[in-house]
């Protein structure tokens, strides 16, 4: 039996429900173990609890000391890893390296981040002296996605053990062999025992630990509908800390550029990019009404169906790999049908060209004529082109959304897009760039149904500590004067 579970430093088996993930391209076996059941959540909350005090007591250097050895760690496996992640997820090697390099970097951003905004501040305050210091919350569960195995559970966990907190990392039950293999690089940069658990397993093991009244705080990057439920569960509970990191349905609004071809390939990469399955990949394309919408949208189908689709490894790379299942795959392709058969029209149809591969070429549907749209994610390679009259309507359709992660705008002038910033509602507002590939030195957040307030990346050292205002003198003293009404003699 395979030992899928790390707890208290020991690698254990599971005592919950079977699983496995597979290749998605060859539905190839790549993993299988049992998930942990309530009695192996609470005793990883167990160890958790017993680690911590001596976790938070250490100097942040002492700290920074294992963050840096998991680095080591990281780049030392960074082929193993990078192979990992594009055979589990299906994106191909070039992107899944790049994720890995992600990993990597975010050690040294996140002590950059603990020490701009949550380190250590003093100054005279009267006759005494003002301290801000933070301290870690506890012990706070990772509940991670799978479409960035690697790197997007990472931008919890660093921060969080950073800050003091030990850790119960709850991934995907799609990805578990990325998530076994990044653990494995804690245990050989000698985090302490209990400090990082892994508890591998499906919806019921993330149940249980969601329940778990041991943790002190959640951090959850997936779907909005997984985010709302937990929201659910921990309201009337002021005292646990949330951080809700969840999807969106961005708007993209072209304006009519001079430059249609670097126009065409910015919306490729906004769309088509980890064959759409990032949370921040444009999902609605505003395009204005007339001749200059119509050859934009006709270059940007040419060039989208030339674009390479295929497995991982495949050489010469392709652009997109498959989506992260046959089911996932099936779902997209069932959602196109639901919209053609409310109106949609097929500019160019996604399609699954191998019925036992989940590699969908891009898909491009015009919407505009199908009455009440559905304001959904739909997370992979389909992206809905809606066409506008001027551009307040364009304005008014881009905030037509419950979401509000990421919006963009591209073009030539810098009067529509100061209008455009200030009306739009989103985390991530760009000029003229892909909505994809946020930086980790700024903060990662939405607004709306994307999130709740508590933006990550840069600023996910806010969740990770809470601030301690102190005032300080070495030795109590009778001040000067005495308040009226109260008599010492
Ligand atoms: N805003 C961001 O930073 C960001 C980044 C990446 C992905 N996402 C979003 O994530 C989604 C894709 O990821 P996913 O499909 O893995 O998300 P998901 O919500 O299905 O799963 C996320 C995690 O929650 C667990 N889970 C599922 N149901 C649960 C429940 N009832 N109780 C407790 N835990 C539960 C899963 O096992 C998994 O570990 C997309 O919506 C995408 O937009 C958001
Ligand atoms: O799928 C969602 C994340 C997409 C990714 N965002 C980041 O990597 C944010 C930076 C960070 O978390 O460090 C993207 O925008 O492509």
């Amino acid at each position: 039996m395979m030992k899928s579970l790390y707890i208290a430093g020991s690698w254990l088996e599971g005592q919950g429900d079977l699983f496995e993930s597979l290749n998605p391209v060859t539905q190839q076996v790549l993993w299988s173990g049992n998930g942990a059941t309530a009695a192996q959540v609470e005793s990883a909350v167990q160890a958790a609890r017993q680690a911590f005090p001596d976790w938070a007591r250490r100097t942040l250097d002492e700290r920074i000391q294992v963050l840096e050895a998991f680095a080591a760690s990281l780049k030392k496996h960074a082929d193993e890893l990078a192979h990992c992640i594009g055979e589990e997820t299906g994106k191909p090697l070039w992107e899944a390296a790049t994720e890995v390099t992600s990993m990597v970097n975010k050690v040294a951003i996140s002590v950059q981040s603990y020490r701009e905004r949550t380190g250590e501040k003093s100054g005279p305050l009267g006759d005494a002296t003002a301290v801000l210091r933070h301290k870690p919350h506890g012990v706070v569960a990772v509940f991670g996605p799978y479409n960035f195995p690697g790197h997007l559970p990472n931008g919890h966990i660093v921060p969080a053990l950073l800050a003091g907190n030990s850790v119960l990392f709850k991934p995907s039950e799609l990805t578990p062999k990325v998530a076994e293999l990044t653990v494995k690089c804690w245990v050989e940069a000698g985090l302490p025992a209990g400090v990082l658990n892994l508890l591998q397993g499906a919806r019921e093991t993330g149940i249980a630990l969601a329940a778990n009244p041991g943790i002190d705080g959640l951090f959850f990057t997936g779907s909005s509908r997984t985010g709302n439920l937990l929201h659910q569960q921990f309201s009337g509970r002021p005292d646990k800390i949330l951080a809700l990191e969840m999807g969106g349905n961005n708007p993209l609004v072209v304006d009519e550029v001079a430059d249609v071809d670097a126009a065409v390939y910015t919306i490729i990469q906004s769309a088509f990019i980890s064959a759409g399955q990032r949370c921040t990949c444009a999902r609605r394309l505003l395009v204005p009404e007339g001749a200059w919408g119509d050859a934009l949208l006709a270059r940007l189908v040419a060039v989208s169906s030339t674009i390479e689709v295929g497995a991982f490894d495949q050489q010469p790379a392709p652009f997109m790999g498959s989506v992260i299942s046959l089911g996932a795959a099936k779902a997209l392709m069932d959602a196109q049908n639901h919209l053609l058969g409310k109106g949609a029209v097929p500019l160019l149809s996604m399609t699954q060209p191998q019925a036992q591969a989940a590699l969908l070429t891009p898909g491009i549907l015009d919407v505009t004529a199908v009455a009440e749209r559905p304001d959904e994610e739909l997370f992979g390679p389909l992206l809905q082109v809606i066409r506008y009259k001027d551009f307040a309507a364009a304005i008014t359709e881009a905030n037509n959304t419950q979401y509000g992660l990421a919006a963009g705008l591209l073009s030539d002038s810098q009067e529509r897009y100061q209008q455009f910033w200030l009306q739009s509602r989103a985390g991530i507002v760009n000029w003229n760039k892909q909505l994809t590939g946020a930086a980790s030195s700024a903060p990662f957040g939405g607004v709306g149904a994307s999130g709740n307030h508590r933006a990550s990346a840069y600023y996910a050292a806010d969740y990770c500590a809470y601030p301690v205002a102190s005032l300080e003198t070495p030795s109590l003293v009778m001040p000067a004067a005495l308040t009226p009404g109260v008599r010492m003699s």
